[in-house]
C-alpha cells in the first residue's frame, strides 16, 4: 500500500479526527484476521462489544494484539499520557503487530472503536497514531417535531446510527405523543409503550447514547404541589424504566405555563429533589418558552429570570435568532450572557413540519466554525422521515464533533455514501434537486440544483443556447434515471418508502425537462416531433399536478414538490417560451401555460374574466378581486372542470348584503341540461352559501346576474368544496 492510501485514511475519516499522525515509515498493516484481545473485563463493555462485532476472531494464541481500555485501566497504563484529557476522547495507535484503543472514558473507547471501524472499511490500516475528542459535549437529535412520531423500529435504527457517528444524545420529545405532552404527561406509559421505551434505552446504552426523556407539561400545568409531584412521579416512573437523562420543554405554550419564575422554581425543585438525588443522572435540560431571539422580549425579563434563577447545571436550549436559523457567533454572544450559561442549541433543521410537501435532502451548511466553546450542546430537530433525515444528521454529527474541519459538501457526499452505498451516485443526483423548502412562514431557504444553476440561468436568458440545452437535458435524463433506479432499489427499503412520492415526482420532472428541451431542439426542425414532445410535456404537467394533488395529503402543506426552487420554474419558463414561439411561427394556439390546471374560468363580466381559478385539494378557489365589480345584466361567471367532480358546496362573498336574490346558481354535468341551486344569505350578512346536490357529478357551475339590470358588487370570496 502506498502513503497515498495512508493519507486517504485521514481525509476520509468523518468526522475529521483532531490529530492524525502517520508513522514515519508510512507503511500499512492488513486488518488482523485474528487477534489476541487485551482489556480489563467490564471496563468498556460497549466498546468491547462493538470491537467484537467489527473483528469477530478473537483468539489466544496469535501474534497480533488489540489493546482496549480507558484511562486508569492497567491494559492501557503505558499509553495514559497520550489519551486526550477531553471527555469522550480517545487515543489510537496502529503498528504492525498491535492496535491500541485507549479512551478518556468508556464512551471514548467506544468512539475509538467506531473510528477503527471506519478505517477497517477503507481497507489496510495505516500505521498511525490518532488523538481525537469531540468539540461539543452534547451532540445528537431531538425528536421534537409536529407530525407522526417516529416508529419504534425507526428509533432503534436511529440509535445505532448515532453510535456509529459519535452522537451521544437522543432527546425523546415528539410533540404529538400524548404521554410526553398534554393531556397524559401526568400518566405513566401503558405497558406496550413502556416496554418499547425500555428497549430503546437498552439500544441507546449499547450505542453509548444518552436517552433523554423530555416532558412537555406547559399547556395545562398548574403551579401546585400536586402537579409538581405529578411531574416528579412521572420522572420516577421513567427512571424505573431506565431513563438516566431528563428534559422539561416549555416551548409553544401560552398562558400560566409561561411564567419564568414558576418555571425556574419547578425546575430547581426537580433538580434538587430528583436529579441531584440520583447519582447516575445527567444534568437537566430545559427548553424555554422564549426559545429564539425573534420571540424574546428582553425587557420583559423572561430569559434573564431563567438565567438568574436556574441552578447553573441546568441546560437551557435555544434555536437561534429565529425559530429556524443557523447558529453563528453573534447569535451566541446575544443569548449566553442573558441565560448566564452556554446555550444548548436546538437546531430546527432538517425538520420540515412547516413545509411538509418538501423533503430536505441537501447539505448542512450555514452554522459557524470556531464557536464550539460557546455552546454546551447542539441537537438537530429532524423530519418525520427518519431515514431521509440521516443525510442531514450524518453532517450534524460531523460538524458537532469537529467544527473547524467541517466541509458541508464533502460531508453531504459521505452522508449519502453511508446511507445508500450501492446507489449513492443516484441518491446524490436526486437529493441535489430536493433540498429547498419553498416559500414558508419562517423565511428559511436552502440552495438547490447547485451544479446546474449556471446552465439553468443561461437557459432562462436564452432558450436556444445549445450548450445549456444539452447540459440541462443530460441532467434531466440523469434525474429520471436516478429516480427509476431508486424506486426499484432494495438496499434500504425504509428510505425508499419515505421518499417514494418525491421519487415519482422527480422522475416526472426529469421526463418533463427532456420533453421541453426536445421541443426547443425540434422548434426549427421540420419533423412533427415538436407536437409529440408538446403533447407529452402537457401530459407530464398533468401527471405532476395529479401527483401533487393525491400523495402526501397532510392538512398543513399537502403535496409533493421536487426541484421547486429553480429547475421546475426554469423548465416551465422555457415551455412557455418555446410554445409561444411555435405558435407565432405556425399560427397555432397551443396552450402556453405550463402549470396544469383542470379548472377553467370563463366570464362575460369584464372585470372577472382574468381571475385565476386554482384547486387546493378539497377546495377550488377563484382569486378574489379588491375592486367594485360592475356585473352586467345577464352576465355570468362559469367554472368548468376537465373531469366530472362532485361539488358539495359553494361559499362566496360579494361584499353586499341582500344581493343573493339578484343571481342564479346553475350546475350541469355536460353543459346542456342546467339545474338551478338555491342561494342562501343571512340577513345583514355578506356571505352567500349554497349546498350542491352530490347525486350527480358535474363539469360546469355558473353564476348569472338575473336581476335584469347591472349590479355592483365586490368579489371577496368564491370557494367551491369538492367531495373527498
Ligand atoms: C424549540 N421548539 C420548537 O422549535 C417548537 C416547534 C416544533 O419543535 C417544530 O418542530 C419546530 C419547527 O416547526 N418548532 C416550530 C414551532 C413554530 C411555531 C409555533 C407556534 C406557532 F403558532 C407558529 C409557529
Amino acid at each position: 500500500a502506498t502513503p497515498m492510501l495512508a493519507q486517504t485514511d485521514a481525509s476520509l475519516l468523518q468526522p475529521k479526527v483532531q490529530e492524525f499522525e502517520l508513522s514515519q515509515n508510512e507503511k500499512t498493516v492488513a486488518v488482523p484476521s485474528s487477534y489476541q484481545l487485551v482489556l480489563t473485563e467490564g471496563s468498556c463493555p460497549h466498546a468491547a462489544e462493538a470491537l467484537k462485532q467489527l473483528l469477530p476472531n478473537k483468539q489466544e494464541k496469535t501474534e497480533f494484539k488489540i489493546i482496549l481500555g480507558k484511562k486508569g485501566d492497567k491494559a492501557v497504563k503505558k499509553y495514559a499520557k497520550k489519551i486526550p484529557s477531553h471527555k469522550e476522547g480517545y487515543y489510537i495507535e496502529v503498528d504492525d503487530h498491535c492496535i491500541v484503543i485507549a479512551g478518556a472514558d468508556a464512551r471514548g473507547a467506544f468512539y475509538g472503536v467506531q473510528t477503527l471501524a471506519q478505517m477497517v472499511r477503507q481497507g489496510d490500516l495505516s500505521l498511525c497514531t490518532i488523538e481525537d475528542y469531540p468539540d461539543i459535549a452534547f451532540r445528537g437529535v431531538v425528536e421534537g417535531f409536529y407530525g407522526t412520531p417516529w416508529s419504534h423500529e425507526a428509533r432503534m435504527r436511529q440509535l445505532a446510527f448515532y453510535g456509529r457517528n459519535k452522537m451521544n444524545t437522543y432527546i425523546y420529545g415528539p410533540k404529538d405523543d400524548p404521554y410526553h405532552s398534554s393531556p397524559n404527561w401526568r400518566k405513566p406509559y401503558p405497558e406496550k409503550e413502556a416496554a418499547q421505551i425500555h428497549a430503546l434505552i437498552e439500544q441507546a446504552a449499547r450505542n453509548e447514547v444518552n436517552f433523554v426523556w423530555a416532558i412537555h407539561p406547559g399547556k395545562d400545568i398548574k403551579w401546585t404541589e400536586a402537579d409538581r409531584d405529578a411531574l416528579i412521579q412521572k420522572f420516577e416512573a421513567m427512571y424505573q424504566l431506565g431513563v438516566r437523562s431528563f428534559a422539561v420543554f416549555f416551548d409553544d405554550i401560552s398562558g400560566d405555563g409561561t411564567d419564568p419564575v414558576r418555571q425556574a422554581e419547578l425546575l430547581n425543585y426537580i433538580d434538587t429533589h430528583f436529579i441531584q438525588q440520583k447519582h447516575d443522572v445527567t444534568p437537566l435540560v430545559m427548553c424555554p418558552t422564549e426559545y429564539n431571539k425573534s420571540w424574546s422580549d428582553v425587557k420583559g425579563g423572561y430569559l434573564t429570570t431563567l438565567g438568574k434563577m436556574l441552578n447553573p447545571s441546568i441546560q437551557i436550549m435555544w434555536t437561534g435568532d429565529r425559530v429556524i436559523a443557523c447558529i453563528d457567533k453573534p447569535t451566541l454572544d446575544w443569548i449566553n450572557p442573558l441565560i448566564q450559561r452556554k446555550a444548548y442549541i436546538w437546531w430546527n433543521f432538517p425538520v420540515n413540519d412547516y413545509v411538509r410537501d418538501h423533503l430536505l435532502l441537501g447539505p448542512v451548511y450555514g452554522n459557524a466554525k470556531g464557536i464550539q466553546d460557546e455552546m454546551s450542546g447542539f441537537v438537530s430537530n429532524p423530519m418525520e422521515h427518519a431515514e431521509s433525515s440521516k443525510i442531514s444528521l450524518y453532517s450534524v454529527a460531523d460538524y458537532t464533533w469537529n467544527l473547524d474541519t467541517y466541509d458541508s459538501i464533502q460531508s453531504w457526499k459521505h452522508a449519502i455514501q453511508d446511507l445508500l452505498p450501492q446507489k449513492a451516485a443516484y441518491l446524490e443526483t436526486f437529493a441535489t434537486h430536493c433540498s429547498d423548502l419553498g416559500t414558508n412562514g419562517h423565511g428559511f431557504r436552502r440552495d438547490e440544483s447547485v451544479p446546474l444553476q449556471p446552465m439553468l440561468k443561461v437557459l432562462a436568458q436564452d432558450m436556444n443556447a445549445s450548450e445549456a440545452v444539452d447540459s440541462v437535458l443530460r441532467e434531466c435524463m440523469r434525474l429520471e434515471t436516478a429516480c427509476d433506479v431508486l424506486l426499484a432499489d432494495n438496499e434500504n427499503p425504509a428510505l425508499i418508502h419515505e421518499m417514494r412520492p418525491w421519487l415519482k415526482q422527480g422522475k416526472l420532472l426529469g421526463e418533463y425537462g427532456q420533453c421541453v428541451l426536445q421541443m426547443v431542439k425540434a422548434l426549427n426542425g421540420k419533423d412533427a416531433a415538436f407536437m409529440t414532445y408538446y403533447d407529452r410535456a402537457r401530459a407530464l404537467q398533468t401527471l405532476m399536478y395529479e401527483l401533487d394533488m393525491t400523495e402526501n395529503q397532510n392538512p398543513y402543506q399537502p403535496g409533493v414538490k421536487v426541484g421547486s426552487l429553480i429547475l421546475l420554474p426554469t423548465l416551465n419558463q422555457v415551455y412557455t417560451q418555446v410554445t409561444s414561439t411555435y405558435n407565432a411561427q405556425h399560427k397555432t394556439h397551443l396552450e402556453t401555460k405550463a402549470e396544469y390546471n383542470p379548472y377553467t374560468l370563463t366570464s362575460d363580466v369584464p372585470q372577472l374574466k382574468t381571475q385565476v381559478v386554482r384547486a387546493r385539494h378539497q377546495y377550488v378557489n377563484v382569486s378574489p378581486s379588491n375592486e367594485v365589480i360592475k356585473w352586467p345584466a345577464g352576465a355570468m361567471l362559469q367554472i368548468a372542470v376537465d373531469q366530472p367532480v362532485r361539488f358539495e358546496a359553494l361559499t362566496m362573498d360579494l361584499g353586499t348584503p341582500r344581493v343573493a336574490s339578484q343571481f342564479t346558481l346553475e350546475v350541469s354535468s355536460e353543459g346542456q341540461e342546467w339545474k338551478s341551486v338555491s342561494l342562501s344569505q343571512a340577513a345583514e350578512k355578506t356571505e352567500i352559501t349554497a349546498s350542491i346536490p352530490t347525486d350527480t357529478s358535474l363539469k360546469f357551475i355558473r353564476l348569472t346576474n338575473k336581476s335584469g339590470q347591472e349590479t355592483q358588487v365586490y368579489f371577496k370570496k368564491f370557494t367551491l368544496k369538492v367531495q373527498k
